[in-house]
């Protein structure tokens, strides 16, 4: 059977904003209150997808969130009309309503964590929803990310879905962005790396070991292609709030800076012993600081195998733009590896948040009758794609700034366009606000 790799990157939503809410993610932090472009992001977001496509790659998205959403500011205690929801929070607690309001679910990296069914012991592809307990405008994203993965893979012949882990901070997962797999093709047996953290001294941990356990436990892993790995602390304290900002795993080869893992020689032994055959480069400290990691997402690029077997790097613009770094993926390209092609791309308007390439894709391999399971709806073509771009042009602002929140006008805005895309992609009744 042929297995391949989809990427699913999320659709920005019409509300993307900077509002500062993500403490430890230096971008989040930096940009607080700045004005954001929705359409300029979310066009740029398809772009990438584009680019994907144009490199004969598989390629699927999910959709945005309703935001605000007005189901979590009614569990908060904020009564009457929905226009009356927004008045009074945006009055006595604008930072309520700014989380309500982020347009964070659009880093499906974090959406979940999922392992293909060559690798698991029912032969199912499983799929964990992230809890993101860690920060609140995230932690409500768990629950309608769930739905919409359920939607999207809905056949219970191929597909598991498991609901995001239970406890809190207890068992914080954020998904498959601290999480890696390595294959020598995407139909063999993967080997699953999961990497935890333990609070720095500067910054918290969002996952936990234990969660990270429990998601390998639900997906029905063999512990001998399982490896835990401990984020080391300068790498979390540096801003690498999430590991996929110090590395990439894709296929034999494992891209990744030095100091991505507390013991580093005991991790790359574990790793060496689940999968004999990889490959692992990495930068040095010499070559790039953990400081120019985390400013270029050097390694929050997508390591995507082409369709001829080799190996391209889609890299977000500012990693062109720093020399150092730059000069680390020419010669990474120079050298007798897999990676032999850069693509520098502009997601600026995401990078802003903190969020890169890979930061906006969650991969899901699938063999050819899976992929004929999933709702066709949320796959990419030239038609889609082209109606997608038409959505966003149509709906979304080109400026947004953390007080535009309190306007009731954005919300109505939003949700209409909320509403245009559940009726173009035949969703039904499918978010709160609908229901
Ligand atoms: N994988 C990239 C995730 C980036 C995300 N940023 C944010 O949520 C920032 C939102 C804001 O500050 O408005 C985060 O930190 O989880």
């Amino acid at each position: 059977m042929t297995y391949a790799e989809y990427n699913f990157d999320g659709l920005i939503g019409p509300t993307h904003n900077y509002a500062g809410l993500s403490f430890g993610n230096l971008a989040s932090a930096k940009n607080a209150g700045a004005a954001s472009n929705p359409k300029e992001a979310a066009l740029q977001g398809l772009a990438k997808m584009r680019e994907a496509m144009g490199l004969g790659l598989k390629q699927g998205f999910l959709p945005p969130h309703d935001r605000p959403h007005l189901k979590t500011l009614r569990a908060l205690g904020f009564s009457g009309t929905d226009k009356k929801i927004i008045e009074s929070a945006a009055r006595t607690s604008p930072e309520i309503l700014a989380n309500c309001y982020a347009a964070s679910p659009m880093w499906t990296a974090n959406a979940g964590t999922v392992a293909p069914s060559p690798d698991t012991l029912d032969k199912k592809a499983h799929f964990t929803a992230a809890n993101l307990a860690a920060n609140f405008h995230r932690a409500i994203e768990a629950d309608v990310t769930a739905r919409v993965l359920a939607h999207i893979f809905d056949d219970d012949t191929h597909f598991v879905h498991h609901p995001p882990l239970p406890g809190g901070m207890h068992f914080g997962d954020e998904g498959a962005a601290n999480h890696g797999r390595l294959c020598e093709n995407h139909g063999q047996k993967g080997v699953h790396l999961f990497v935890f953290g333990e609070d720095g001294e500067k910054f918290p941990a969002r996952q936990k070991l234990r969660a990270s356990e429990a998601v390998a436990r639900n997906h029905r892993l063999d512990p001998a292609k399982t490896v835990f790995l401990k984020q080391s602390g300068a790498a979390l304290d540096a801003g690498a709030f999430h590991n996929d900002v110090v590395g990439v795993a894709n296929g034999t080869v494992l891209f990744l800076h030095e100091e991505s893992f507390a013991d580093k020689e005991t991790a790359y032994r574990e790793i060496r012993e689940a999968a004999p055959f990889v490959e692992i480069i990495e930068a040095t400290a010499k070559d790039v600081s953990l400081e120019d990691c985390i400013n270029s997402y050097l390694f929050n690029s997508q390591l995507l195998t082409l369709p001829g077997g080799e190996m391209a790097l889609l890299l977000p613009v500012e990693a062109g733009e720093n020399p150092r770094v730059k000069a680390f993926v020419d010669e990474t390209l120079s050298k007798n590896n897999p990676i032999n092609r850069a693509i520098y791309k502009d997601v600026r308007e995401s990078m802003r948040n903190g969020g890169g390439p890979a930061c906006l894709r969650l991969r899901v391999v699938l063999s050819e009758e899976e992929a004929a399971a999933a709702n066709p709806n949320f796959i990419l073509d030239e038609d889609r794609i082209t109606q997608l771009e038409h959505w966003v042009k149509a709906h979304y602002r080109d400026r947004l700034t953390p007080d535009d929140l309190a306007d009731p006008a954005l919300m109505e805005e939003s949700l209409a366009a909320t509403q245009a895309l559940t009726d173009l992609l035949s969703m039904g009744a499918f978010y709160d606000f609908q229901r």
